[in-house]
């Protein structure tokens, strides 16, 4: 690989004999790999390859974009080494997590594997291009205890002081561990990048500090290799706040330890994880996991959200609700203009956020009725719903392209059913006699 001007240089010298190992690496294949996800039915295809020893849900391998397992939301595409980061949050049930550098999804979508749908997941992008595509991926994955928020740091701060029981900051940074990836990583790097990312990066945790609740944990990660961006970042969050402690993590083969000499000889950094591509299969990454401990912190008054439905509209959902669920969801009710969403209860009342998901989209309120929303009938099991058409591989094709499948048999009465492929919902679809009308998102279809 042709490295960009000073990268060499500076690795030779932190590195020394590995160097050229490590340099080697670059040439090497890209290591690929996916996550299966637990709440979904996973077929023995995507259970028999290699496992990925050091994650709940990870395998090495390569699942199409285009496959049933991906397009139900039964697999998510992550490199290995990535896949430690959520390991390491490994949130417990019920707890409230924050995602604050979260698209396109990948940590986050490994985050609800732990929550399994209880608790609250804010998973935030500044970018509002990638916050949409974040959207997508937590759909297709079927969250339903997820809002999606649009936001810098600072702004979301101010909504949630002392709120998390749990921080991931999944840093923008240099991403050298993306030099085999992605080409134009390499383009990007200067030799003052890893600093400039050193200081958006301190800005972001000062954030997210003010966010985490005492006894809450902060997990820190990377995909780079710049000791500025990683044990240098850690010094100074220890420096800066006295009530952090880093935890330790249980390194697994080929895994190193931070280096304390890469910063201010602290020897707890050595507590930190490094994920190098010389010395195990995947792309590289850097993660920390710290407590915060104070002896007293004020509650902050929190405002929960309170629902904004008419009784009209509770009518029509309670309505859906008997004719097609098995279950009663729980969560606040809400609506914003004709888009029905059920939010996590333990969600607060927000003051002008930007909010790309507010939890699970339950439907669109049209004239007289309430259409059933494509995201529930991907969230809810085959159990949780009253009707369910089972789609063949063919029909799958069909359907994913925008197009109306025709049934063998006509169905005895008419209306929504959920669409099941290989035992997994792809949304809900009106059926008439023997005709399943197209009800694929537009943007989703592929042709
Ligand atoms: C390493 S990526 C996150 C990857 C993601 N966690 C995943 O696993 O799919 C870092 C993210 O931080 C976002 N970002 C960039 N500048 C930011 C800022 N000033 N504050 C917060 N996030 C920022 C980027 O848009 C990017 O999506």
């Amino acid at each position: 690989m042709q490295f960009p001007k000073g990268f060499e240089e500076k690795y030779r010298q932190l590195l020394g004999e590995e160097a050229g190992v490590f340099f080697d690496s670059f040439d090497e294949k890209i290591e690929k790999g996916y996550r299966v996800n637990p709440m979904k039915i996973a077929s023995d295809k995507l259970i028999c390859n290699e496992k990925i020893p050091y994650t709940s849900f990870g395998y090495f391998g390569v699942i199409s974009g285009k496959s049933i397992e991906h397009t139900t939301g039964v697999v998510y595409s992550q490199e290995p080494s990535a896949q430690f980061v959520a390991e390491v949050a490994s949130p417990k049930p019920n707890e409230k997590v924050l995602d604050l550098c979260a698209a396109p999804g990948g940590k986050t979508t490994h985050l609800a594997s732990f929550l399994q749908n209880t608790g609250l997941l804010v998973s935030n992008e500044i970018m509002p291009k990638r916050a949409k595509i974040l959207v997508e991926n937590i759909e297709r994955f079927g969250v339903r205890n997820c809002v999606v928020t649009n936001e810098t740091p600072k702004r979301l701060a101010k909504q949630f002081p002392q709120f998390f029981d749990r921080i991931l900051v999944d840093a923008p940074c240099s991403g050298e561990g993306m030099f085999r990836k992605d080409f134009a990583a390499t383009q990007y790097w200067r030799e003052d990048y890893p600093q400039e990312c050193a200081r958006l990066q301190r800005e972001i945790l000062h954030e997210a500090m003010k966010m985490l609740k005492n006894g809450g944990e902060l997990i820190y990660s990377t995909c780079t290799f710049s000791p500025e961006e990683n044990e240098e970042t850690i010094a100074w969050l220890l420096h800066e706040y006295p009530e952090l402690t880093l935890l330790p993590i249980k390194k697994y083969e080929g895994m190193s330890s931070g280096v304390p000499e890469w910063a201010n000889g602290n020897e707890e950094l050595t507590k930190c994880v490094r994920l190098f591509p010389h010395k195990m299969r995947g792309e590289g990454h850097f993660v920390a996991k710290l407590r915060k401990e104070v002896s007293e912190e004020k509650s902050k008054k929190q405002k929960f959200l309170k629902t904004n439905l008419t009784r009209e509209q509770v009518s029509l959902w309670r309505g859906v609700e008997q004719d097609l669920l098995n279950k009663k969801l729980t969560g606040t009710l809400y609506t914003f203009g004709s888009e029905l969403y059920l939010v996590p209860s333990e969600f607060l009342e927000i003051d002008k956020l930007k909010i790309a998901r507010l939890g699970l989209h339950l439907g669109t309120f049209k004239k007289n009725r309430l259409e059933p929303s494509f995201a529930l009938g991907v969230a809810l099991s085959k159990e949780e719903t009253k009707r369910h058409l089972e789609l063949s591989e063919e029909q799958f094709l069909t359907y994913v392209s925008g197009n109306t499948v025709l049934l063998d048999e006509p169905i005895h009465s008419s209306g929504f059913y959920q669409i099941l492929v290989l035992g997994n919902g792809l949304g809900f679809a009106k059926v008439v006699r023997n005709v399943v009308k197209n009800f694929y998102p537009k943007g989703l279809r592929v042709y």
